[in-house]
C-alpha cells in the first residue's frame, strides 16, 4: 500500500548505489512501484544481477557492478546509463558500510576503507552523475543516506567522520548546484532492520534490544520508513526542500544512548 501516487516517477530514471540488498534494494523497488526506470550497481556482481533479476518483475531495472571508490567504475555506471536510458533524474546514494570499533583501534587500512567508501566514493558518484547527466539537463535530484552523527558516533568514530562530511557535503553541492536546478538533501536512518546489520557478529543481537528499549516509539525502523523518506525528497513533493537531512529514526537523534556500543567492548 503506498500513499503516494503510482505514476509519480513516470518517465524518470533513478540510480540506487548499493541497491542490490537492504535499504537500498527497498529503494529501488519502491521507486519502480512509483513508475521509475531504475539502475543499481554495488560490487558483488553475483547477487547484484539476481537482485536486478527480481526487481525486473516491477518494471526496467538494469545493473552494473561497480566499486563506488573508483572513478572509472562509476564512468561505466554512468555508461551504461546514457545507452539505456540517455538520462538520469534522481541519484540515491545508499551505498556504504562500516565496521563497529573502537576508534583507538581502527588500524589505517580500516579507517581508509571507510572513509573511502562513505566520503569519497558517494563524492565521486554525485560529481560524475551530476556532470554527466544532472547539470547539462539542467534538473536532477540527489538523496543520501547517512546515519545519525550529529553527537558523533561512538563506537563507529569513521563512519561518523565520514558521514558528517557527506552531510556537510550536502549542503555545498545544494548551494552550488541550485543553478542548475538541482537538489541535494540527505536521510539518516536510526537502527533499520536491514541485511546490513545482519552482517555484525554477536553480541549486537543484544544490543539491538537495548536500543529498541531506549527508543522513544519502542522499536526499530523499517526499510520501507527510509524508502517513504526518499521517495518524498526525490520526488516534486519536496521541490522546494536542498541542503537538508531528514531523520528517520523514531526521536534517536534527539534522545538515544549513545555510548550503548562502546560499552559492548568492555574496556
Ligand atoms: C554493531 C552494529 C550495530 C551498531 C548499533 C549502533 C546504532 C545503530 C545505528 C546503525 C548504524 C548503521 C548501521 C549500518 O550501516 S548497517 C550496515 C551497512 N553495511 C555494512 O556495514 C557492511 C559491512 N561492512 C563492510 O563491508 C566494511 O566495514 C567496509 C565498509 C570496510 C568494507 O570495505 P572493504 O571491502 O574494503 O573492507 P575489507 O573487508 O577489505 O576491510 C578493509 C580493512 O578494514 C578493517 N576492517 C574491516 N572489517 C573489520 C572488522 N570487523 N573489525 C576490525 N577491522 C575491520 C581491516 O583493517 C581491513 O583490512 P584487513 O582485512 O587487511 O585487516
Ligand atoms: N541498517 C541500518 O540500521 C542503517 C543503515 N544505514 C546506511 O544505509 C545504507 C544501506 O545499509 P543496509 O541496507 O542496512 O546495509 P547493506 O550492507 O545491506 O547495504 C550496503 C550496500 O552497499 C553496497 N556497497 C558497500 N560498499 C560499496 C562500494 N564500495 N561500492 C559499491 N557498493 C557498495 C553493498 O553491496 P556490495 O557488497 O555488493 O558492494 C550493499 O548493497 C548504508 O549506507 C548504511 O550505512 C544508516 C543508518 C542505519
Amino acid at each position: 500500500m503506498s500513499y503516494y501516487a503510482p505514476d509519480l516517477f513516470k518517465d524518470k530514471v533513478a540510480l540506487v548505489t548499493g541497491g542490490r540488498s537492504g535499504i537500498g534494494y527497498a529503494i529501488a523497488e519502491t521507486l519502480l512501484q512509483h513508475g521509475a526506470k531504475v539502475c543499481i550497481c554495488s560490487r558483488k556482481e553475483e547477487p547484484l544481477a539476481e537482485a536486478a533479476r527480481t526487481l525486473s518483475k516491477l518494471g526496467t531495472c538494469v545493473y552494473r557492478p561497480c566499486d563506488i571508490r573508483k572513478s572509472e567504475e562509476v564512468e561505466a555506471v554512468a555508461d551504461l546509463i546514457q545507452e539505456e536510458f540517455g538520462r538520469l533524474d534522481v541519484l540515491v546514494n545508499n551505498a556504504g558500510g562500516q565496521f563497529p570499533s573502537l576508534a583507538r583501534h581502527i588500524n589505517d587500512k580500516g579507517w581508509n576503507a571507510v572513509i573511502n567508501t562513505n566520503l569519497n566514493g558517494t563524492f565521486y558518484v554525485s560529481r560524475v552523475m551530476a556532470e554527466r547527466f544532472f547539470i547539462p539537463q539542467q534538473a536532477g535530484n540527489i538523496v543520501t543516506i547517512i546515519v545519525n552523527m550529529a553527537s558523533g558516533f561512538p563506537g563507529m568514530a569513521h563512519t561518523g567522520a565520514a558521514r558528517a562530511g557527506v552531510e556537510n557535503l550536502t549542503k555545498s553541492i545544494a548551494q552550488e548546484w541550485a543553478r542548475f536546478n538541482i537538489r541535494a538533501n540527505c536521510v539518516a536512518p536510526g537502527t533499520i532492520i536491514s541485511s546490513g546489520l545482519d552482517t555484525y557478529a554477536e553480541p549486537v543481537r543484544q544490543l539491538l534490544d537495548q536500543l529498541k528499549e531506549d527508543n522513544l516509539m519502542q522499536r526499530h525502523g523499517t526499510m520501507e520508513e527510509v524508502a517513504n523518506a526518499v521517495l518524498f525528497l526525490a520526488s516534486p513533493l519536496s521541490s522546494y526542500t536542498s541542503g537538508i537531512t531528514l531523520q528517520v529514526d523514531g526521536l534517536d537523534h534527539l534522545h538515544a544512548n549513545r555510548m550503548r556500543l562502546v560499552n559492548l567492548f568492555n574496556e
